[in-house]
């Protein structure tokens, strides 16, 4: 579906780039002619996954990075400009999330989600935007939220995912305008159901419960990482180089069905409809 250089030359970093969504976006880099940087805190993850992804060609360079740590976040880019002299798209994919009542959080739980989502992104996003704007050299940062995030309702039973996720779109559409003069893009994709071991192993506790799952959503059906990924290269592509400080939601229309309040009215059956149309009209 795409011209086969989109990305041809661009060098692209992911953050947990070794796994799930992350590593469907970069095979999808890799096959328009990018570069890929993947990091994440697994070496030996990181190290298979580069392995497996360069079966088919292309490159990928792979660093070891905790993006709670500054310092490592600093050595991770050190290195990725001495491997490949540049970096032009940052994908700030890596997260942390898992479900809890929220009465049952320490401090220690709701830090370890917000330290992964919300300072890692915005640590990511501070070191490689002070190199693009101190060089001069622009280009695009694009930040994977959750449709909680991008609808604003956010979601009990993984609060401290939905606050860090606010905030990660909120840093998105704020330096869409103050970095915009720098030449650099802000985008992000919100996705809804996309099965993932990461994901489902912490967030759907039973086989029925993931059932259930599909029927939230209008298209009966959870994503596919292919379709996620080529929104990904859209986004970040120069095609796309007038979309700034906009989030896209990929959910097959989930979030729309549980917003409007007659949506449940989608299962009744032309028999029942008329049934209750006989109730409703006026006498
Ligand atoms: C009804 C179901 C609907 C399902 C809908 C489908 C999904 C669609 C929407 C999904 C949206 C978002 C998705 C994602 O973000 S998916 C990403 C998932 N991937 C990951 O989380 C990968 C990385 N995760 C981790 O490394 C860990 O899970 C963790 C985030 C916990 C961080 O690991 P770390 O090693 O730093 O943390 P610790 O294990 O030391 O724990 C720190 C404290 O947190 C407490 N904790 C950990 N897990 C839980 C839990 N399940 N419940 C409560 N508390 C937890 C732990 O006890 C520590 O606190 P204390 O020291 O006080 O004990
Ligand atoms: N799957 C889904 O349905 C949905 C996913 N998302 C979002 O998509 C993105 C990918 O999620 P998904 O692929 O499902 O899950 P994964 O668990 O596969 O991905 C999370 C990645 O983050 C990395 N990571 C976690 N903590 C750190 C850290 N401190 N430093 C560096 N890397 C870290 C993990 O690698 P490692 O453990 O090696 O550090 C892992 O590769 C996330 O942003 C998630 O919030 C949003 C909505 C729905």
């Amino acid at each position: 579906m795409f011209r086969r250089d989109l990305l041809q030359d661009k060098v692209v970093v992911i953050t947990g780039g070794g796994t799930g969504l992350g590593r469907a976006i970069g095979e999808r880099y890799l096959e328009l002619g990018a570069k890929l940087a993947i990091a994440s805190r697994r070496e030996e993850v990181l190290a298979r996954a580069a392995q497996e992804m360069t079966a088919q060609g292309g490159e990928v360079f792979y660093k070891s990075c905790d993006v709670r740590e500054e310092k490592q976040i600093a050595d991770l880019f050190d290195a990725v400009f001495a491997h490949y002299g540049k970096v032009d798209i940052l994908v700030n994919n890596a997260a942390g999330n898992f479900i809890s009542p929220t009465e049952r959080l320490s401090a220690h739980a709701v830090d370890a989600v917000l330290k992964i989502v919300l300072h890692g992104t915005f640590y990511t996003t501070l070191e490689l935007g002070k190199r693009w704007i101190t060089s001069g050299q622009g280009g695009v940062m694009l930040n994977i939220v959750t449709t909680y995030a991008a609808s604003g309702a956010g979601s009990g039973f993984v609060v401290p995912s939905a606050a860090a996720k606010a905030g990660v779109l909120s840093l998105t559409r704020s330096l869409a305008v103050e970095w915009a003069k720098y030449g650099i893009r802000q985008v992000a994709i919100a996705p809804g159901m996309f099965p993932t071991e990461g994901a489902w192993s912490r967030l759907v506790p039973s086989d029925e419960i993931a059932e259930r799952l599909m029927h939230r959503v209008p298209l009966r059906r959870v994503g596919n990482k292919s379709e996620l990924a080529n929104l990904a290269a859209f986004l970040v592509s120069d095609e796309a180089g007038y979309i700034n400080g906009e989030v896209v939601t990929i959910d097959g229309g989930e979030w729309l069905q549980g917003a409007g309040e007659f949506n449940e009215l989608i299962d009744l059956s032309a028999h029942d409809w008329d049934q209750l149309s006989a109730m409703t009209r006026k006498k």
